[in-house]
C-alpha cells in the first residue's frame, strides 16, 4: 500500500506533469479541434451527411471518390440537402436545383472552395481576381470584365479562335497520316490556351507552333512569351489535391492553424511548393512587364486622359469601361494588347465608382491571371468530352458532319454562323451536363440565412451546389446517364426529343447561378463550337481502349483524369 506521503507526492509529481508545457500545447491542440467541431456538429445537427469523425472528417471518402464523386454518392444516401466535411471544415451541400439557384442567386459572396480543395499556396491570385473577390471590389471588378464578354467584344474573338483552331488542324494532319496515337486533351488545352494568351494577356503564346514557325525577328519576345507558357503549365500541373505541396493536408485537417501553416509554408517551402512558387513569381513578373509596358502604351495614356476629364464633368459613373466594344475584341486579338478597349486596356482603366481609384498595377496582373485560369481547362475539359462522346455515338456523329458538310467543309465560321449549328450546340449542352467542368459553385452566407423552414446557417457557413450531381440525378432527368444530345434540339421536328425534358429547368446550371453566372459563357461556347466545326470538318476520332466510362479528377475545373487518347482518321 502507498503511504499517505507517498501518495500526495505522486500526485503532486503528476499535477506537474498535467502542467508541462508538452501537454498544455496537446492539451490547446485538443481544444482547437474539439470546440469547432462540437460546435458545428451542434449547430447543423439537423442537416444529414456521412459520418464524419473530428479532424478527418470524410477526406478519405473525398479522396477515394473525388469530388464530384463524393457529392453525387452522398446525394444517393442522404438526399439533397446533406453535408459534408472537408478536414474540419463543415460545408452544407445542396443537390436540389431549385434550392440551389433560388439559394445562390441570392447570395453573392463566393465561399473559396477553390482554396479548401487546392491549399492556400496554388492559386492565391484568385483571391484579387474575379473569381474570388466578394462584396464591391467584385462587383467593381464584375463591371469592369462585363464589356469584354458583350456581342461586338465576341465577334472580334473569331478570327482568333479560328486560327487556333486551324493551327490545331494541322498538327493533327500529321497523326492522320502516321496513324499514330494522339492525346487530344493536351492539344486541347494548348489551342484553347493560345485562344487566352491573345484574348486575356494580348500576347501569342505560340503554344501550337513548332519552332520552325518562328522568325528570327519574333524570337526576343517569344523568350518572354514562352517562359510566360512554361510557367503556366507548371501552375496548371501543380494544380489539384494529389499534386500539391505537402502542407496541404495540414491546412485541412487543422484549419484554424492555417496561417501559421502557411506562414510555415513559405518559410520552408517543400519540393512542390517550392516549385510552384517559381512558377507562380514568372507569371506575375512577366504579366508585371505587360502591364507596364501597356501603361505607358500612347493610346492608353491618351484614353486616361480623357476618362480623367469625363470622370471630373460627370461625377464618375459606377466604373467607366474603356473604348468601343468593337476596339475590345479586334485589339485584344491584334496584339495591341494594352490599347483602349482590349481585355488589359479594360482593366488598366476601370474605376471604382465609389473612390474613382484605378485597379493597381497586382490587381490587374491578377485578373489576366484569372482570366486565364477560368478559360483555360474549363473549355478544353468541354471540346474533349465532346469529341469523348461523339466518338462513342456514331448517329450523334453522323448528325454533326452533315451539320459540317451543309455549312462547307472549308469555309470558316463568321460571327454570324454560329447560329448555324444546331447539333455542336445540343453536343455541347450535353456534354457540359454529364461532365461539367464546373462541378460545383460555391458561396458562403454573409449574413445569417434561412435556407428552409428548418434549417437556418449561421453568417459565414460556406455552401456548395452539386451541380454534377443534380444534373444526372435520375429523379429530374429521364435517361439520366444517357448521352442523348436530342434532347436540347429545339426545332420541333425532332420527336425524340420529347419526353427527355428535364423536371424543371433548374435542373441546368453548368455555368452556375444569378449575378456570378460565368462571365465567359459566351466566350466559351463560341470558341468550342467554332472548334468542334473546324475539327468535323477534316477528321473523325476514334477513342483507344480502356477509356470508357472517361475517369474525371477535379483540379480548377473537372477534367480528364488521363487525357483523352486517339487515333486521327482524316476525312475523304
Ligand atoms: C465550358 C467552359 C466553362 C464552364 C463550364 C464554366 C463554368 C463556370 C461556373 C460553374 C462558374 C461559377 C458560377 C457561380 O458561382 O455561380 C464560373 C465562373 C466564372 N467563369 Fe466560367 N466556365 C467556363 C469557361 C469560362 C471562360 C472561357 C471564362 C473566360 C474568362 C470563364 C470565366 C469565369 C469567371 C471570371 C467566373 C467568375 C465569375 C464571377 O464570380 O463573377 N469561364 N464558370
Amino acid at each position: 500500500m502507498l503511504s499517505a506521503a507517498a501518495l500526495q507526492q505522486s500526485c503532486s509529481s503528476s499535477a506537474a506533469q498535467a502542467i508541462s508545457p508538452l501537454t498544455a500545447v496537446l492539451c490547446a491542440l485538443g481544444l482547437l479541434i474539439w470546440v469547432p467541431w462540437a460546435l458545428n456538429r451542434w449547430r447543423f445537427r439537423h442537416i444529414p451527411g456521412p459520418w464524419a469523425p473530428p479532424v478527418l472528417g470524410n477526406l478519405l471518402g473525398l479522396a477515394q471518390h473525388d469530388l464530384h464523386g463524393y457529392l453525387e454518392l452522398c446525394r444517393k444516401r442522404h438526399g439533397t440537402l446533406f453535408k459534408i466535411y472537408i478536414g474540419s471544415n463543415m460545408i452544407v451541400c445542396l443537390a436540389e436545383p431549385g434550392l440551389a439557384r433560388r439559394t445562390f442567386s441570392k447570395l453573392s459572396c463566393r465561399h473559396s472552395g477553390v482554396q479548401l480543395v487546392a491549399g492556400p499556396q496554388d492559386w492565391d491570385f484568385l483571391v484579387d481576381g474575379l473569381v474570388g473577390a466578394n462584396g464591391t471590389a467584385w462587383r467593381t471588378l464584375r463591371t469592369a470584365w462585363q464589356p469584354a464578354f458583350g456581342s461586338a467584344a465576341l465577334e472580334g474573338y473569331v478570327s482568333g479562335m479560328n486560327a487556333a483552331a486551324e493551327e490545331l488542324r494541322q498538327r493533327l494532319e500529321a497523326a492522320a497520316a502516321s496513324g499514330e496515337e494522339v492525346e487530344l486533351f493536351g492539344e486541347l488545352g494548348a489551342m484553347t490556351m493560345d485562344v487566352v494568351g491573345q484574348a486575356a494577356y494580348g500576347v501569342d503564346l505560340h503554344t501550337l507552333q513548332t519552332a520552325e514557325d518562328v522568325t528570327q525577328q519574333q524570337q526576343q519576345q517569344q523568350q518572354q512569351e514562352s517562359s510566360l507558357l512554361a510557367a503556366i503549365k507548371a501552375v496548371f500541373e501543380g494544380g489539384g489535391v494529389a499534386n500539391s505541396s505537402n502542407y496541404l493536408p495540414l491546412v485541412l485537417l487543422f484549419p484554424l492553424l492555417a496561417p501559421l501553416v502557411q506562414a510555415l509554408a513559405y518559410r520552408w517551402p517543400d519540393a512542390k511548393l517550392a516549385r510552384l512558387a517559381k512558377a507562380r513569381a514568372k507569371i506575375r513578373q512577366a504579366s508585371m512587364q505587360l502591364v507596364q509596358g501597356w501603361r505607358g502604351h500612347p493610346q492608353q495614356q491618351q484614353q486616361q486622359q480623357q476618362q480623367q476629364q469625363h470622370a471630373r464633368s460627370a461625377g464618375n459613373g459606377y466604373m467607366q469601361p474603356a473604348g468601343s466594344l468593337p476596339e475590345v475584341a479586334a485589339g485584344a486579338l491584334s496584339g495591341a494588347a494594352g490599347a483602349p478597349g482590349t481585355f488589359p486596356g479594360l482593366m488598366l482603366t476601370a474605376r471604382d465608382k465609389e473612390t474613382g481609384q484605378q485597379l493597381t498595377d497586382e490587381q490587374v496582373v491578377s485578373q489576366l491571371n484569372t482570366f486565364l485560369v477560368a478559360a483555360f481547362e474549363t473549355t478544353a475539359s468541354a471540346i474533349a468530352c465532346c469529341i469523348y462522346f461523339i466518338a462513342q455515338h456514331p448517329q450523334v456523329q453522323d448528325a454533326l458532319l452533315a451539320e459540317v458538310d451543309a455549312f462547307g467543309r472549308q469555309r470558316r465560321v463568321a460571327f454570324s454562323d454560329l447560329d448555324q449549328f444546331p447539333q455542336a450546340d445540343a453536343i455541347l449542352k450535353e456534354t457540359l451536363r454529364l461532365i461539367p467542368p464546373g462541378a460545383i459553385a460555391a458561396r458562403f452566407t454573409e449574413q445569417g440565412h434561412q435556407l428552409t423552414p428548418e434549417v437556418w446557417l449561421p453568417p459565414g457557413t460556406p455552401l456548395f451546389a452539386c451541380i454534377h450531381a443534380y444534373q444526372r440525378d435520375p429523379q429530374l432527368w429521364p435517361a439520366a446517364e444517357q448521352f442523348r444530345p436530342e434532347r436540347w434540339l429545339q426545332d420541333g421536328a425532332s420527336a425524340a426529343a420529347e419526353g427527355l425534358q428535364p423536371s424543371t429547368p433548374d435542373a441546368y446550371s453548368p455555368f452556375g447561378f444569378g449575378g456570378r453566372l460565368c462571365v465567359g459563357m459566351r466566350f466559351a461556347n463560341q470558341e468550342v463550337v467554332i472548334a468542334l466545326v473546324r475539327l468535323y470538318q477534316c477528321f473523325t476520332f476514334e477513342l483507344q481502349p480502356g477509356q470508357v466510362p472517361l475517369p474525371v479528377k477535379q483540379t480548377f475545373a473537372l477534367i480528364p483524369a488521363q487525357g483523352l487518347r486517339v487515333r486521327v482518321q482524316k476525312r475523304s
